[in-house]
This record gives C-alpha cells, structure tokens and sequence, in this order.
C-alpha cells in the first residue's frame, strides 16, 4: 500500500491513533467540563489503536484475539466517537441502541469467525455495522445547532466514511461466498478501505479537535465579551467594536448607522409585574433584537434597559428598516409570562463631524430623548450635524 507493506501501515495508523488519544485526553483534562466528548473521543482512538495492533499479529495469534477481539475493538471504538460527538453537540446518549448493535455484531461475527472461518461475511457484517455507525455520526452533527466549518468539515468525512464503508460492504456482497482470507488482505479494494478507514479516522479528530477548540473559542468569547444575562455584547466590549467598524467606515468611506433602543416605561414594568417578569422583557427584548440583524451587525447593552445597535455599511433607509423590524418584533406577543412592551429607537449616521464612538453614540441618545418626548414606541433620527 502506498509502497508500504499492509502490516507496517496497520502499525503507523496504531501509532497515529494512540496519538491522537494523547492528545484528547490532555485536551480533557485541560479544557473546561462544558467541552463535553472529548475523553470519549480519546477512548475510541485508543480502542481502534488496540484494534490496529491486534489486526496486525493475524496468523501469528489465534482468530479470537487477532480478528474477533479487533473487529469489535474497531466498531466499540466508533460507536464512541458516535457517543463522544453527541455528548459535544448536546444531545442526548444513545447507549441502549450502540449497546444492542455491538451485541448484534459480536453475535454475528462468532459464528463467522470461529465456526466457518467465513471472511465474506465478518466483512458484511463489519462494513454494514461501521455504515451505520459512521452514519449515525454524520447524522448526529447534521442536528447541531451550531454548525460552522469544523462541524461541516467533520460530518462531511463521517458521511464519505459511511459511503465508503458501504461500498465495501456491496462489493463484498458481489463477491464469491468462497472467498477467503488471505495472511493479510492485500487486494487493491480492501486497501482502498483499510487506507480510507485510517485516514479518515486522522481527518476526523483533526475536524473534531477544530470543533472542540472553536467551541473554546465561543466560550472564552462569551465570558469575556457578553453579558451574562442575555448573551449581547457587554458596554466596554460593544464600545471597542464600534471603534474598529468605525476606522474601518472611515478609511473605506463607508456608511455606518448606530441606533440606540431603550425599553419605554420599564420601571412600570418592573412595578407592575415584578423585576423577574422584568428580567423576561429584557431577555425577550434581546433575542428578539439579535434575530433582526445580519451577521455583520452587532447588539450590546449600554445599561439597565438601554441597548446599542451597530448596522455597518448600512444607510438611512437600511437603519429605519432595521429598526422598524425590532420595533415591531418587539411589540408581538410571544410568550405568555412576558408582559406586552414596546421600545423608542434613535438613529445616528457616521458623518465627518460625528466620528468617533462618543459623538456617534451621543447623537443617537438625543434622538432616542426626542423618539421619548414625542411619545414613545418610535423612531427618531439624529439631526444632521451643522457643517461648517
Ligand atoms: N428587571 C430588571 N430591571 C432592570 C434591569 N436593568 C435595569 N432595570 C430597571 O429598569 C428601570 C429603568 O428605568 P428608567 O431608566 O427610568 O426608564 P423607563 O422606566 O424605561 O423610562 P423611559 O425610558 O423614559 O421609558 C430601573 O427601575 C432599573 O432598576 C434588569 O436587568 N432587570
């Protein structure tokens, strides 16, 4: 294979997979416990890894340890990953079904191994188990909620595995019931499966380590720059993006718009209804507010009640949409233990005589205070600055 002989490469792909359980067991005891999955992951590496070096003694060890123990060594090793993957992505374990699926193949394998020493069918019943079970992956980060490109990256290669898993199982089936094993497989298509099989499992903890530091990443992100309550950036971590959009507006002469929103009458929400229902109004408030922005835009809490809102490349009409959206969001009556609210926006440009945070955030409070004074639930833009 590749110019190295089968059982050397069976070795390298054991040495690569203690490698990477190293490396997920350091990771777990190190990263925080919210991180969940990883000395799962770790677990299935050193499971294939024992599987690799067990496959390799085939000829000089008797069937149970060099075939049986392996074979269900590789698929116990899978349905961790399986497991860890749900774990990290939140879902629910499934430990009943991979309980009954690895009782399902060491059943099925038994016979084939001991009483007919049937190659063809260790290899259906192998490749099918590992279909499903590569599958069940790929399915399993298809539900995240999150998905950026660790989690496509990952469950790409799961889903290729199973495809490729499949096909072996197929041609296996295709083949003659009298095939049987050579010392070592060497056959171009079960090298194509063997090579797949330990370089897919080197892609998948690559992609599982990305997702596991994005996760991190997301994490770190959070504590430092959102606030807790309501996960929208923190005042100062809000104030230093609006500085760098703001340079960056400047030197690429781009339109920038910033609205400030604050909650009409909430101390008479908070009188009337209680500070928890309170709490509710600013959380529904928040999500409500992040659901109407792009990707680009940005939500922090000034204070108390008060939001800012930074709409990059975003012009006049673009800023009163925005802020219709929210406004209106606002007012719709989702959830029956939030009380019915409404909000007051007011909307500054970035001009040349208004471009820095301060000033910018200024003429976006007067203009709130005249959204208040003219009666509230509404909009109001900052007058244009004199020019001289
Ligand atoms: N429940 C709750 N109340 C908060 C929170 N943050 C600030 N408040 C309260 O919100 C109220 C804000 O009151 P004001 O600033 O007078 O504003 P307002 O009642 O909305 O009046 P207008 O802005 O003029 O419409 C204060 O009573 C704060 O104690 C919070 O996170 N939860």
């Amino acid at each position: 294979m590749l110019g190295v002989e089968p059982r050397s490469f069976i070795v390298i792909s054991a040495a690569f997979g203690m490698l990477w359980a190293f490396i997920f067991f350091v990771l777990h005891s190190s990263f925080p416990r919210e991180i969940r999955g990883l000395a799962r992951w770790g677990w299935a590496c050193t499971m294939m890894a024992a599987g690799a070096v067990l496959f390799a003694t085939y000829g000089a060890l008797p069937v149970f340890l060099s075939s049986f123990v392996p074979n269900l060594l590789v698929a116990a090793g899978v349905a961790a990953m399986q497991g860890s993957v749900r774990a990290f992505g939140g879902l629910p374990r499934r430990d009943g079904p991979l309980a009954l699926l690895l009782g399902f193949t060491a059943l099925a394998m038994f016979p084939a191994t001991f009483l007919d020493d049937d190659y063809r069918s260790r290899l259906i019943i192998m490749s099918s188990v590992l279909t499903l079970l590569f599958g069940a992956c790929a399915v399993a980060i298809y539900r995240f909620q999150q998905k950026g490109f660790a989690e496509r990256f990952t469950g790409g290669v799961f889903a290729a595995t199973a495809c490729i898993m499949l096909a072996r199982c197929l041609i296996a089936i295709s083949q003659s019931p009298s095939l049987t094993r050579p010392q070592i497989d060497a056959t171009p298509v079960h090298q194509v499966y063997m090579a797949t099989f330990s370089f897919s499992i080197v892609a998948l903890s690559v992609g599982f380590l990305l997702m596991a530091n994005r996760q991190l990443h997301r994490k770190l992100e959070s504590l430092a720059m959102r606030d807790k309550q309501t996960g929208v950036y923190r005042r100062d971590a809000f104030l230093a993006l609006l500085d760098r959009e703001i340079a960056e507006s400047r030197s690429g002469k781009r339109s920038m718009s910033v609205l400030m929103i604050d909650l009409d009458d909430f101390r008479a929400i908070n009188e009337q209804h209680g500070q928890q229902a309170g709490d509710r109004v600013i959380d529904d408030f928040s999500a409500k507010a992040r659901q109407s922005l792009r990707r680009n835009d940005a939500i922090g809490r000034y204070g108390g009640d008060e939001f800012l809102v930074m709409l990059p490349d975003t012009s006049a009409e673009g800023a009163q949409a925005v802020g219709q959206r929210i406004m209106d969001a606002a007012a719709e009556v989702r959830r029956d233990d939030v009380p019915a609210y409404t909000v007051s926006i007011g909307i500054a440009r970035l001009e040349a005589e208004r471009e820095d945070a301060g000033a910018i955030i200024e003429a976006a409070d007067k203009a709130l205070h005249a959204a208040r004074k003219a009666g509230r639930s509404r909009i109001e833009f900052a007058a244009e600055p004199v020019r001289r």
